[in-house]
C-alpha cells in the first residue's frame, strides 16, 4: 500500500514513523510519503489561504495550491508504482461520512490512498468539484461529531486503523478478529496475571475463574456473552442491525 499525505504541518505526521506503522514502513508493507502543501505555492509568502468570499470568520484554503499538489502527487505516485492506477483521495472533514471499522476494512484493501489535510475553515469547494470532474475517486470522512482544527489528527487515526489491517502488519492476525467493532460488537474484558490482585486500597480482586479453567469452549462462550452484554449496555445502537438480522432469520 502507498499512502501520500498533503498538509501544511508535515511535522504533525511524524508519529507515523513510530511503532506499528513505522515498522510496517521499514518492512516495506506500507510506502508512506508526507508532502508540504506550500511546495506548490509560488508567492514570496507561500500563501495557502485567503478570506472567505461572501464574508465570515476565519480563512479558506485557496484552490490553486491544492490542484497543483494533487497533480504533482498523482504524477510522482504513478511513477513510483509503475502503473497508471488512480488513488482514493480522502479528505478528513467534519461534514464527511462517519469513519468506522468497516471503512478501515474497505480502505485497507486499496493500493493507494492520498490524504488531504485541510486547515482553517476548510478547502475551497471548487477543489472537490475539480477532482470529481477529472474522474478522481474522492471520499470525505469524519472522525466523529466534534470539531478539530484540521485534518492531521484524523489522518493519524485513520492511517493507524487502516494500516493495522494490511496483511502482515499485525503479527497475530487472529487478534484482529475479536477486537471491538471487528465483528460488530464491543470487545470482551481482558485480564492477565496475577489471577488474584490486591489493589492499593487493599481490595482483593480476582480474575473470572472461567479464564483459569483451561476449557477453551467455555472461555469462548463467556467472552461472547460478555461482548454482547457490554455492547447492549454501552452501545445498543450497534445491536440494532444484528437484532434485525436475527429477527429476520
Ligand atoms: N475528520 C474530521 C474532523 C474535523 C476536521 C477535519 C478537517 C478540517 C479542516 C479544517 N478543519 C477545521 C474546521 C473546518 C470547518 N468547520 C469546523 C472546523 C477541519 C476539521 N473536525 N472534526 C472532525 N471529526
Amino acid at each position: 500500500m502507498r499512502i501520500d499525505v498533503i498538509t501544511i504541518f508535515p511535522e504533525y505526521l511524524t508519529p507515523l514513523e513510530l511503532s506499528l506503522i513505522g515498522r510496517a514502513r521499514r518492512e516495506g508493507l506500507v510506502d508512506l510519503h508526507v508532502h508540504d502543501l506550500r511546495q506548490w505555492t509560488h508567492d514570496r509568502h507561500r500563501t495557502v489561504d485567503d478570506s472567505p468570499l461572501g464574508g465570515g470568520a476565519g480563512m479558506v484554503m485557496k484552490p490553486e495550491p491544492w490542484a497543483a499538489a494533487f497533480s504533482g502527487v498523482r504524477e510522482s505516485g504513478q511513477a513510483a508504482l509503475g502503473t497508471d492506477v488512480e488513488p482514493l483521495i480522502i479528505f478528513p472533514n467534519p461534514a464527511g461520512e462517519p469513519f468506522a471499522q468497516s471503512t478501515a476494512q474497505e480502505w485497507s484493501r486499496c493500493e493507494w490512498l492520498v490524504f488531504a489535510c485541510g486547515r482553517y475553515e476548510g478547502i475551497d469547494e471548487r477543489v472537490y468539484q475539480h477532482l470529481a470532474d477529472v474522474g478522481c475517486e474522492v471520499a470525505l470522512a469524519s472522525l466523529g461529531d466534534y470539531v478539530l482544527n484540521g485534518g492531521e489528527v484524523a489522518v493519524l487515526a485513520i492511517t493507524e486503523a487502516v494500516v493495522r489491517l494490511v496483511p502482515g502488519v499485525v503479527g497475530n492476525a487472529e487478534s484482529l478478529i475479536e477486537e471491538s467493532h471487528a465483528a460488530g460488537l464491543l470487545e470482551y474484558p481482558v485480564f492477565t496475571r496475577p489471577a488474584s490482585w490486591t489493589d492499593p486500597a487493599g481490595v482483593v480482586r480476582e480474575a473470572p475463574p472461567i479464564l483459569l479453567s483451561g476449557d477453551h469452549g467455555k472461555i469462548a462462550a463467556w467472552r461472547q456473552e460478555q461482548s454482547e452484554a457490554r455492547t447492549r449496555e454501552r452501545r445498543p445502537d450497534l445491536l440494532a442491525p444484528l437484532d434485525e438480522d436475527a429477527a429476520g432469520s
